[in-house]
Parts: structure tokens; C-alpha cells; sequence
């Protein structure tokens, strides 16, 4: 049997964590090997954040167009006659995914080899907590070890699992990554989930022309989120013109008549319909952890019931010099927290890059327990979101007095004069030391506001300095004058 290659650190996936690890260990002297089975950058760049968000742009053209002559006095002629009507070239927009995503990758593949990162490209599997088996993609199989090895495997779609769904025709069953492939727009999308995925999709495919119906198992949309949050979400992909089932599921598919797919929906109340027809299945219901082909057995990291690997504040699995970072550890599934899990990592066995003027690390120590957590959701209006929501700070601080303000977008001015005013705002704060707690913004550019209000709660400002705060005019920003008034 050949010796094993001998290296000082091993990265398995090449995540949002996993690429900027290597090149940073490369970097810093360490002979390191990235060892990747698919697209370098992994799923951000290749079939998650890059391409729908992408994508999301041409669907937002197509609402505001529609919106143009009713809404804003916009007319493009000739308009009003037969044959006049907005058309989607669903192979263009796609065309501009996959050139946006080729640049993307390309970008992460030239990083990785200016900083003379090992790319190995094949599948890896742990033989045991110091050596790995990597089956090459030309057929041949290596053996390397090292005394630190990272996971950052991420996540896949999860299979569906609604009975009768092998029946139907498999180019009508999508997930996240076959939908994005579509030649033409769906006659009738049926979106099953009601998470970040479903929502984002569903309202990308409406805004095309598809009839969308979204069937969600839990009783609200996006039920991580402020049941506030979710009621206003609701009300605006209703308005939208898309069909929402809650407390709901597909009990069986069929394929049947004139229509491809047969939908029979079970209520958890009392509540029946009849049987819905679309013509493509969309199944968003959750991810799944890369980790049944990495042959944990042969190693003491421990996993979750659900296939992911627990890891400690910095990161650190169950066994030591083995880490886990990004999606595989069970989440926030975010790119900016994978990022970030490798800052952490970065920080604890490299040197932290010095920061001007102070021998103080950025954040200080950072640790994956004590961080912020901002995310946004890239529905339109967007929904952003940093820190606690009102339940968790309850919860979280039961002695102390907690407050919320929430605001309707009808109040902000600047909306009003785009004639966008769908969604609210919502902070959460402690009232006895003016703290903010936490953030959300359902409206437009509410990724945008939420970052305001984050970099506000890590410099520590209390609610009432954003009151006094001096935004420009009209910006959507100083709405955070006025949201305050609404405090009880
Ligand atoms: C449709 C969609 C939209 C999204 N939109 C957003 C968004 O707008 N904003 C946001 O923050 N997040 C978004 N996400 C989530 C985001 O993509 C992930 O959180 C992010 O990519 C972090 O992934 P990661 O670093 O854990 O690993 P990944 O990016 O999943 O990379 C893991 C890599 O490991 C490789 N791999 C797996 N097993 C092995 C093995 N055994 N051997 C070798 N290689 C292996 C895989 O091929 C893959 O390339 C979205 C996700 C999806 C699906
Ligand atoms: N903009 C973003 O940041 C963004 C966008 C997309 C995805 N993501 C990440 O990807 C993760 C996965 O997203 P997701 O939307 O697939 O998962 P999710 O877990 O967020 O949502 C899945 C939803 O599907 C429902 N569901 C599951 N099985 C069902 C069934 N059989 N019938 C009806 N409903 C069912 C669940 O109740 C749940 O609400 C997210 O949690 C997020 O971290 C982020």
C-alpha cells in the first residue's frame, strides 16, 4: 500500500469556508490540500446565492413593468393592442445565470490557484481520524493525512418524500438547482415548503407568469421568523396572486388526466379541497447534510439525528484536530456565517490579520456562540433580519422589561413615493438600558436597513441615538427616526 501524502492541513469541500481556508493555511506556509467533488466555491456561487438572486433581478423587471402604465404613468408602445403583453425569454435569463455563475466560479478558481492552494478533485472519505481516501475524478484513489482536517461538505436538497412522487415524469420534479434550468416558465408551479427557498422561488416564478401554489406544513410561512413577520409575508405573496396552503401537505401525487401532476392535500384541521393540477413540483422542504459519504464511522466525530456534526464555539467536533464549519454543522445556513466560521477558525490556529492602529482583534475573540446573526431573504420586498426576535428575547431575558416597535412601511416616506409600501418593520429592544435587541425589516431594501441597524447594535447605540440620528433625506434609513414612537 502506497504511504499516505503527508500535509499539515486538509480541507474537505470547497465551501464558503473551506476555499478561503485553504489559500489562508497556504498562505500562512502550511502544505495544504482542498480536496473538492464538484464546482470549486461551492453551493453560494454555483446553485444557491449567485443564481437566484440572478434570476430574482429579471423577475423584479418583469413586476415592475407590469406595474409600469397602471402604477407609475410608464407606457412602452403600442400597448393595448392584440398581441401587446409582456413576454419572458426564460432561456435569456437563464443564459445570464450561468454566464454570472461561470464569472463567479471562475473568480474563486483563479484565487485558489494564485495562492497555490493543492486542489484535489474527487470525493473524500475519512479511513480515520488523521487520514483521508480520496477517489479521484480520472479513477485513480489517494491517501493524505494530516493533523488538522476541516469539514465543509455543506448541505443538498432534501429528497421528496410525498407518496406517489416516483410516478410522475422526473423532469416535472424540481428542486432548487433543476428549477433553475428551466427552458420556459411553468404553466402551474406547485412549491412545496413555505421556507426561503419556496418563497423566493415561488415568487420569482409568478413574477414570470407561472400560476404558483405554495403548500407549507408548519401553520405559517417562514416560521423561523416573527409570527408578525410571517402574517405581513402572507398578505403580500397573496397579493402577489399566489395560492397559499398552510398547516398543510401533499398526502399523495398523481399523474393523471390532462395535467402532469395530481396533487391531493391533507390539512392538519378539518379543512379539504380538491385535488390541484400543475404541471412542475417544486420541492422545497428543507436541505440535508453531506455527511453519509465521509465515513464518520471511521472516526469518533459524533452527529445529530439529522446527519449534521455538532461542533463547539470554535468550531471543533467531537474529535480534536477535526473541525466543522459552514452548513454541514447544522446551521445558520448562511454564506456570510460559513465565511465567518472560517474567520473563526483562521483566528484560533493562524495568526488573526493585524488591525490598523490597535492591537485588539476586530471583534475580539470571536466564537460561533457570540456572534450577531444578519441575514436577508430576497423576496420583494426583501425581509431582513439581525439578532432576536421578540419570543427568543422573552424567552431569552424572562426578568428583564422587553419592548417592540413596529412600524408599517405606509409610514416611511420614501417608500410612498416609489409606491412601495408593502411590509413593516419590527425592533425588539431591552427597555431598562435601550438596548436593541434585535431587527426586522419586511420592506424595501430591508437587507439594506437591517445592516444599518446591526452596525447600530454592534457599535452598541441605543434605540433612542437612532431617534436623534441624522439620516439623509428621503432615504428609507430615516424611517429609523420614526419607528420609535411606535415603542410599547
Ligand atoms: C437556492 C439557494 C439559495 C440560497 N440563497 C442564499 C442567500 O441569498 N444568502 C445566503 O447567505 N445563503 C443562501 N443560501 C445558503 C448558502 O448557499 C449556504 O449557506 C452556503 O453556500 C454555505 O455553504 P457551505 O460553506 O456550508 O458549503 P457549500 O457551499 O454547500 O459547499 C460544500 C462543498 O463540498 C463539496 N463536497 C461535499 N461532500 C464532499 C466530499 N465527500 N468530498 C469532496 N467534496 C465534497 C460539495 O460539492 C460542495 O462544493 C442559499 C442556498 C440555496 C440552496
Ligand atoms: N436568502 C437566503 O439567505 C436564503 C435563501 C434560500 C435558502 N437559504 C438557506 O437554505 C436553507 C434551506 O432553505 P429551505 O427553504 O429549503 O428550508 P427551510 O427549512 O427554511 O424551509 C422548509 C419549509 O418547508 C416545510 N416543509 C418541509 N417538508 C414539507 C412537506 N412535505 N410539505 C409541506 N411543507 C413542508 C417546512 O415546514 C419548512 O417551513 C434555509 O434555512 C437558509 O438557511 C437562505
Amino acid at each position: 500500500m502506497a504511504t499516505p501524502t503527508q500535509y499539515d492541513a486538509i480541507v474537505i469541500g470547497s465551501g464558503q469556508a473551506g476555499t478561503p481556508l485553504a489559500s489562508a493555511f497556504t498562505q500562512a506556509g502550511k502544505k495544504t490540500a482542498l480536496i473538492e467533488r464538484q464546482h470549486i466555491g461551492g453551493c453560494c456561487i454555483n446553485e444557491g446565492c449567485t443564481p437566484t438572486k440572478t434570476m430574482i433581478a429579471s423577475g423584479r423587471v418583469a413586476y415592475l413593468t407590469n406595474r409600469a402604465p397602471r402604477d407609475y404613468g410608464v407606457h412602452m408602445l403600442p400597448e393595448g393592442t392584440p398581441g401587446s403583453r409582456l413576454e419572458i425569454e426564460m432561456t435569456k435569463i437563464r443564459q445570464r445565470k450561468r454566464e454570472i455563475v461561470d464569472q463567479f466560479r471562475g473568480g474563486s478558481e483563479k484565487r485558489l490557484s494564485t495562492a497555490g492552494v493543492e486542489v484535489l478533485r474527487g470525493q473524500a472519505e475519512f479511513k480515520n481520524h488523521k487520514q483521508i481516501l480520496v477517489s479521484l475524478d480520472n479513477g485513480e484513489t489517494q491517501t493524505l493525512t494530516a493533523e488538522l482536517i476541516f469539514i465543509n461538505t455543506g448541505e443538498r436538497p432534501a429528497r421528496p418524500n410525498v407518496p406517489g412522487v416516483d410516478k410522475i415524469d422526473l423532469s416535472r420534479i424540481l428542486d432548487s438547482t433543476s428549477v433553475m434550468e428551466l427552458a420556459e416558465v411553468p404553466k402551474h408551479l406547485i412549491v412545496i415548503g413555505g421556507g426561503y427557498i419556496g418563497l423566493e422561488f415561488g415568487q420569482l416564478f409568478r413574477r414570470l407568469g407561472a400560476d404558483v401554489t405554495i403548500i407549507q406544513r408548519a401553520s405559517r410561512l417562514i416560521p423561523r421568523e416573527d409570527p408578525d413577520i410571517s402574517a405581513a409575508m402572507l398578505d403580500i405573496l397573496r397579493d402577489d396572486g399566489i395560492v397559499v396552503h398552510l398547516s398543510a401537505e401533499a398526502s399523495e401525487l398523481t399523474d393523471s388526466g390532462g395535467s402532469p401532476i395530481t396533487m391531493h392535500i391533507k390539512f392538519k384541521d378539518s379543512r379539504s379541497i380538491p385535488a390541484i393540477h400543475g404541471s412542475h413540483l417544486l420541492f422545497a422542504g428543507g436541505r440535508s447534510p453531506n455527511t453519509e459519504r465521509l465515513n464518520l464511522g471511521a472516526t469518533a466525530v459524533s452527529t445529530d439525528s439529522r446527519g449534521h456534526i455538532p461542533t463547539g464555539d470554535y468550531l471543533e467536533t467531537s474529535v480534536p484536530g477535526i473541525y466543522a464549519l459552514g452548513d454541514v454543522k447544522g446551521g445558520p445556513a448562511f454564506t456570510h456565517i460559513s465565511y465567518d466560521d472560517f474567520r473563526i477558525v483562521r483566528d484560533h490556529l493562524l495568526s488573526p490579520p493585524p488591525t490598523p492602529g490597535s492591537q485588539q482583534k476586530p471583534r475580539g475573540p470571536l466564537s460561533s456562540r457570540t456572534r450577531l446573526v444578519p441575514y436577508t431573504v430576497f423576496t420583494d420586498p426583501q425581509m431582513g433580519h439581525v439578532g432576536l426576535h421578540e419570543a427568543e428575547a422573552r424567552k431569552q431575558f424572562p426578568n428583564t422589561q422587553i419592548k417592540t416597535a413596529m412600524m408599517p412601511m405606509t409610514y416611511v416616506a420614501r417608500a410612498l413615493e416609489m409606491d412601495e409600501t408593502r411590509g413593516m418593520m419590527k425592533a425588539v429592544v431591552n427597555a431598562e438600558t435601550g438596548e436593541i435587541l434585535g431587527f426586522s425589516c419586511l420592506g424595501i431594501e430591508g437587507g439594506e436597513v437591517m445592516s444599518i441597524v446591526q452596525v447600530a447594535m454592534m457599535g452598541g447605540l441605543k434605540w433612542w441615538q437612532l431617534r436623534e440620528a441624522i439620516f439623509a433625506h428621503p432615504t428609507i434609513a430615516e424611517s429609523l427616526n420614526n419607528l420609535w414612537q411606535f415603542l410599547k
